[in-house]
């Protein structure tokens, strides 16, 4: 089998699209015998907020990681094509133990600004006073904070998230929520977040994907005001529409009386 093809779009709009931030084609990904995307293809629109949603062992992960070319051995077909400044978070920040905050935040960018734009970065974040703290001295939360700052100083067209608040408690997680909602409003790159917390997705995104046995099964998009809230009617429909799609819904009655005993 063909390795897949990952390549860096030049700026231009693309060829019968409205200039996307990313364009997957035919994305086939198999480990063994085991087929995890099947002929995937996925636009996302420049500056839009998209989650990807799906069941634990689905491929978000796997789609993610190929968006990001982290997948460097894989054997698989399909066409990738993402912009230069790509930008990623995971669950664990990743700052290196060895470097102070805000070396962190700046490393690999260029120019003698770097320093000045790591500073504002952090105190975008609400770090503003832990430049020279050592990462061990960060709370979880405060790593992530920090992980956000180093992920949107350089700028990038693409932030690639991969299920970046699921260590974190459940008030640090609704507060990193609003922090990642307010910076995706001000910087506007297209962001692609992978997550199986429905709550999450319809608190953060624009539109929501559903992942399961290899392809979509749901793409919807979300029409809800700034400052959601999860009382909200429109909120509520969105949630079990995400829930339907992932089957968490079906209980007891649905089931086969045999099968209920
Ligand atoms: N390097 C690998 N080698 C073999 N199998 C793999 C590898 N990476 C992923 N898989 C398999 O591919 C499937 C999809 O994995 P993936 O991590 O993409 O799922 P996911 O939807 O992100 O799951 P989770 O929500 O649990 O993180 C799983 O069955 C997994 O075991």
């Amino acid at each position: 089998m063909a390795t897949y093809d990952h390549r860096l779009s030049e700026g231009g709009p693309v060829a019968g699209s409205m200039d996307p931030a990313v364009r997957v084609s035919g994305l086939t990904r198999s480990f063994g015998d085991r087929q995890v995307l099947r002929d995937v293809d996925l636009t996302l629109a420049r500056g839009e907020f998209t989650a990807l949603l799906g069941r634990s062992g689905s491929g978000k992960s796997t789609l993610l990681r190929a968006v990001a070319g982290l997948d460097h051995t894989t054997v698989g077909t399909g066409e990738i094509l993402v912009p230069r400044r790509v930008s990623l978070v995971f669950q664990d920040s990743r700052l290196l133990p060895w470097l102070r905050v805000l070396d962190n935040v700046v490393l690999g960018l260029p120019g003698d600004g770097a320093k000045e734009r790591g500073r504002a970065a952090l105190d975008e974040v609400g770090l503003g006073g832990r430049s020279s703290s050592w990462p061990h001295e960060l709370s979880g939360g405060e790593q992530q904070r920090a992980a956000l700052a180093r992920s949107l100083v350089s700028e990038p067209e693409l932030l690639l998230a991969d299920e970046p608040f699921g260590a974190l408690d459940a008030l640090t997680r609704i507060r990193m929520h609003r922090l990642l909602r307010r910076l995706y409003e001000r910087h506007r790159p297209a962001v692609l977040l992978v997550t199986h917390d429905v709550d999450e997705a319809v608190t953060l995104a624009d539109r929501v994907l559903v992942l399961d046995d290899g392809d979509f099964v749901l793409d919807l998009r979300l029409d809800l005001p700034a400052g959601r809230d999860p009382g909200d009617p429109l909120f509520q429909r969105h949630r079990t529409t995400l829930l339907g799609a992932l089957g968490a819904l079906s209980d007891d009655r649905t089931k086969d009386p045999k099968e209920a005993s």
